[in-house]
């Protein structure tokens, strides 16, 4: 690493010679393989059948006014420790309180300091649908999403071959669930279009780089259709970025450090909602 690289407003070096994505899905695989040895998939399938039924995510987002996802966020690649997080439930009772339209809740153990269990617990606390928030790269994370409580799981484009990402979308919709796909430019977007999708999120981060560059949803969202909910991720640090993304087609905003940084997060949320339901605030045409 040379300290004279550029740094983005993240502070994170933008020259990994392996990507950060590879690695935490080779990280991710790992785990996985190990969960299914201790739970085989059948086990797996028998509890999501067994779990409540799930919230209609997609019909949450699609209501008035610019939603607000808040993520229940430990840790990050680009950031390191963010929050402590003793108690999930708890933050996200905040959340809800302050007018959360859905949870987002990270899994991921080894980099963002997540689990299965935090989904659960934040599930059993609040009626508001909740998103598992991974790296999902087979079937069986998506029947433990299920089990845990998991009304929408998130896909990643880039790190899903297409015939990967579209069966793992038609798995989470005929589980009832909402598929949350993830892209960050114009090539993706159109193999999410192509997969089926019908909520569409636009990561401001780059994950091979971690850096962040807010305008790529105002340069993607445009060609996304009418009918796709648009969800705007990552950089929402107060109502000016959701005003940002709002005027640029953003049904949702998808916001972390910015929540569980801030000294009263039901506060910082509710300051977002009031902001995402403003007559001043610009609407997604339908
Ligand atoms: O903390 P931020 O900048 O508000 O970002 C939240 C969310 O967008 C980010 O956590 C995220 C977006 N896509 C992801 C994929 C995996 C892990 C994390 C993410």
């Amino acid at each position: 690493m040379n300290a004279d690289e550029p740094q983005d407003d993240d502070g994170a070096n933008t020259a990994a010679p392996v990507s950060v994505l590879d690695e935490i899905i080779a990280g991710v695989r790992e785990d996985v393989e190990t969960r299914q040895q201790q739970v085989p998939l059948a086990d797996v399938k028998r509890l999501a059948a067994a779990a409540p039924p799930p919230r209609d995510a997609h019909a949450a987002l699609r209501r008035p006014g610019v939603a607000v996802i808040a993520e229940v966020k430990r840790a990050s690649p680009s950031r390191g420790q963010l929050a402590d997080i003793p108690d999930p439930a708890d933050l996200a009772t905040e959340y809800a309180g302050g007018g959360a339209r859905c949870i987002s809740v990270l899994t991921e153990g080894r980099w963002f300091g997540g689990s299965l269990d935090d989904l659960a617990a934040v599930r059993a606390a609040v009626d508001v649908p909740v998103l598992r928030k991974d790296f999902v790269v087979s079937s069986y994370q998506v029947h433990e999403a299920r089990a845990h409580g998991a009304d929408m799981v998130l896909l990643i484009v880039a790190a899903l071959e297409q015939n990967v990402l579209t069966g793992l979308l038609e798995r989470i919709e005929s589980l009832g669930m909402t598929a949350l796909v993830e892209v960050h430019d114009e090539e993706e977007a159109d193999r999410a279009m192509e997969a089926g999708a019908r909520v569409i999120g636009v990561n401001a981060r780059n994950l091979r780089t971690l850096e962040v560059d807010r305008s790529v949803f105002e340069r993607i969202a445009p060609g996304l259709p009418n009918n796709v909910v648009k969800i705007a991720e990552s950089g929402v640090r107060g109502p000016h970025d959701l005003i940002r993304y709002a005027s640029a087609g953003a049904d949702a905003v998808l916001v972390g450090e910015g929540l569980v940084t801030h000294k009263s997060p039901r506060d910082a949320v509710a300051e977002l909602v009031n902001a995402g339901n403003h007559p001043a605030t610009p609407r997604p045409v339908r």
